[in-house]
């Protein structure tokens, strides 16, 4: 019988190893090496036969790691330096075997290439999906809801007069509809809820529950955004970007994480956010498209997301 060989598209957190890892984190030593021995399995029968094993190469998360070793294997092969942070990680990596040391300074010196090679990763899959699905979220609000779209619009227009085009850093980050819009969007769409994750290192009771030294845990985000002590009075199931303008519990808004290991592209993300709708609303109105409440259904990827965000771009008469 004739194998098939249509590509599959796995997501990783979907992997029974990686749920397994996540319930039991003191397997992940083990199910590494599993990982690392089966990966090298594949990869030499596929070199060897790549008959039997052609779907292998269709998983996004490995099309994607080999284009970033591409990138990587470049900008070493041509021996150009540039001021990013790639280069900054490329500068303190080493080929050695990666070793615990109490001194910072060797620490710094020790970043492995395949650490580096992690890293990019984890900025392209952390930044992509993230930001696009907050623009998907905006864009649905903005087709709905035509008081916040006026009022948004208007904010960005007495800007746009005022610096003739020149939007800067410190013009968008001095908008402060803009600021509450996006954090009520933030606030109501908690679409990545599920990597506020640490282990606890002091056994402690919370609200009378028991928590032991190493538990992992993880916080409700959509129950902490939704919680009518933290977001009341008014009803917290409705967009209102006005209730951001009064001051909250400082762990009332935890969409980008908490403490020192919180979003490090949080100021990132928000620029990017705000000039894309700085030039998106300035050149156009954004109206409902065809099944635009149907689109809205959401489905769990890597992060929570819409179906589709049907919207109509209509050019603004100037
Ligand atoms: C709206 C957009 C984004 C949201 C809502 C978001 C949210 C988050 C959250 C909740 C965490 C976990 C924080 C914690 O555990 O306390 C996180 C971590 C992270 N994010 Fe973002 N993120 C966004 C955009 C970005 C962008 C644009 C980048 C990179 C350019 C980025 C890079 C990262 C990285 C590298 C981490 C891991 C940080 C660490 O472990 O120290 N994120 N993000």
């Amino acid at each position: 019988m004739k194998k098939s060989t249509a590509t599959v598209a796995v997501q990783i957190e979907d992997l029974f190893i990686v749920k397994l890892s996540i319930v039991m984190p003191f397997l992940i030593p083990l199910l590494t090496k599993y990982v690392k021995i089966h990966s090298f399995l594949v990869d030499t029968i596929r070199t060897l036969m790549p008959c039997l094993i052609s779907n292998v190469e269709d998983l996004p998360n490995v099309w994607i790691m080999k284009q970033v070793g591409n990138v990587v294997k470049e900008r070493l092969r041509s021996g150009t330096k540039q001021l990013d942070l790639l280069q900054l990680m490329l500068d303190a990596a080493t080929d050695d075997e990666v070793k615990d040391h109490d001194d910072n300074e060797l620490m710094l010196k020790h970043l492995h290439y395949t650490e580096v090679l992690m890293n990019v990763f984890l900025f392209m899959v952390a930044g992509f999906d993230t930001t696009a699905t907050m623009l998907a979220f905006c864009t649905y609000i903005l087709a709905t809801k035509a008081e916040v779209h006026k009022k948004l619009q208007a904010e960005i227009d007495e800007h746009w007069q005022d610096n003739r085009k020149e939007l800067n850093y410190d013009v968008i980050a001095n908008m402060p509809y803009m600021d509450m819009f996006l954090r009520e969007i933030l606030r109501m769409y908690s679409f990545l809820g599920r990597v506020t994750i640490r282990e606890c290192n002091e056994t402690t009771v919370i609200c009378g529950h028991l928590i032991e030294k190493g538990t992992i845990i993880m916080p409700d985000v959509h129950s902490v955004h939704h919680n009518i002590d933290l977001w009341g009075p008014e009803d917290v199931n409705r967009f209102i970007p006005e209730r951001h303008a009064v001051k909250r519990h400082p762990a009332a808004l935890i969409a980008f994480g908490i403490g020192p290991r919180n979003c490090i592209g949080m100021r990132f993300a928000l620029m990017a956010l705000k000039m894309s709708l700085t030039y998106l609303l300035h050149t156009y109105n954004i109206l409902p498209g065809e099944k635009i409440y149907q689109g809205m259904t959401l489905r769990e990827t890597n992060v929570t997301e819409p179906e589709a965000i049907n919207v109509r771009l209509e050019k603004r008469l100037k």
